[in-house]
């Protein structure tokens, strides 16, 4: 579990994080969102005690990250790429990292076998593919088998393969009990990691709400309805309680309706119909709607 209580980071005159609330619960996948700049690798330095607020407190499983005896065992972090001697065997990195926190050789080949690095653990790191060394940074994240998981952009560079390992990694921590916090640009993956959405902008939290509410909450589903009798069929279906737009020659954009009772109106008027397409905001939409006004570097062409 981690905690956040007005937490408030100031660069001098730039205030990176601004007095910021939440909580990111244990069993869940939560997403942490934003545009470049917006504050999330500083709260996440915060959380791991990397960095002072200037002000609030952050805990995690309620203590700040430096009062815990050892903070190993209560939160494990994946940063960014962590220098690693590329002379190394990833077995023998792991065991150098495990030494400095007391934890045994047993829990090394545990983090070994959980991360899938069995076959490549006695060999160099320097030879590492990306997703070779993402899955060791995972590992020693995972050596003290913490409760909670801070993992900033996990998926950057991996391979389609990768990307659903981490997927598949992050649920399985969460299904286990644990607090997983991830962030990522990538909005089709995290739609598909994440319980959970946390979203900063300017340093403050715009949306921090269960995925399913954040993709109903600006402007909810439609159905597209190809028919050429496109007038007719606006009227019946508004007296059902749909809304729809003006009509567009033979295109229909129907809200407030499923498509099945989009069909059973139609077939019950004798309306042809051609096509039914239910259109699902994506993340990617709906954060670009919640984000709009806190881009801190916008490209000319979207600022038209
Ligand atoms: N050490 C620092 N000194 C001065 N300003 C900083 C420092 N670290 C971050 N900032 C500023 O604080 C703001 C937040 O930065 P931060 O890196 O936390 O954002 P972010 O959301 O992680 O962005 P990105 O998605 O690009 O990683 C930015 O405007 C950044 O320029």
């Amino acid at each position: 579990m981690i905690k956040a209580h007005a937490l408030t980071k100031r660069y001098g005159a730039k205030t990176a994080v601004d007095s910021i609330d939440f909580t990111v619960r244990p069993g869940l996948v939560t997403g942490f969102l934003g545009p470049n700049g917006a504050g999330k690798s500083t709260t996440m330095r915060m959380i791991m005690g990397l960095d002072r607020p200037s002000s609030g407190s952050v805990t995690v499983n309620g203590l700040p990250y430096a009062r815990h005896r050892a903070p190993v065992r209560q939160v494990g972090a994946l940063l960014d790429a962590k220098a690693v001697h590329p002379g190394r065997s990833a077995r023998s990195h792991l065991l150098a990292v495990a030494a400095t926190h007391r934890i045994g050789a047993r829990r090394v080949d545990e983090v070994i076998g959980y991360t899938g690095l069995g076959p490549v653990a006695g060999k160099r790191v320097g030879g590492f593919s990306l997703g070779m060394g993402q899955r060791l940074g995972i590992a020693v994240a995972l050596l003290g088998d913490p409760a909670t998981l801070i993992l900033d952009e996990p998926v950057n560079g991996l391979d389609p393969e990768g990307v659903v390992w981490v997927r598949q990694l992050a649920r399985r921590l969460a299904a286990e009990g644990r607090t997983v916090f991830l962030s990522s640009h990538l909005m089709s993956e995290m739609a598909q990691t994440a319980d959970h959405i946390l979203i900063l902008g300017r340093g403050r939290i715009i949306a921090d709400a269960p995925v399913g509410e954040i993709l109903g909450g600006v402007e909810g589903e439609s159905v597209q309805v190809r028919t050429p009798q496109a007038a007719p069929l606006a009227r019946l279906l508004e007296a059902e309680g749909a809304t729809v737009p003006a009509a567009e020659l033979d295109l229909l954009s129907v809200r407030g309706l499923t498509a099945q009772r989009i069909a059973e109106i139609a077939a019950a008027a004798g309306v042809v119909i051609y096509g039914l397409t239910p259109v699902t905001r994506s993340l990617e939409d709906a954060y670009m709607a919640l984000t709009r006004d806190d881009v801190e570097y916008r490209s000319a062409e979207a600022n038209r």
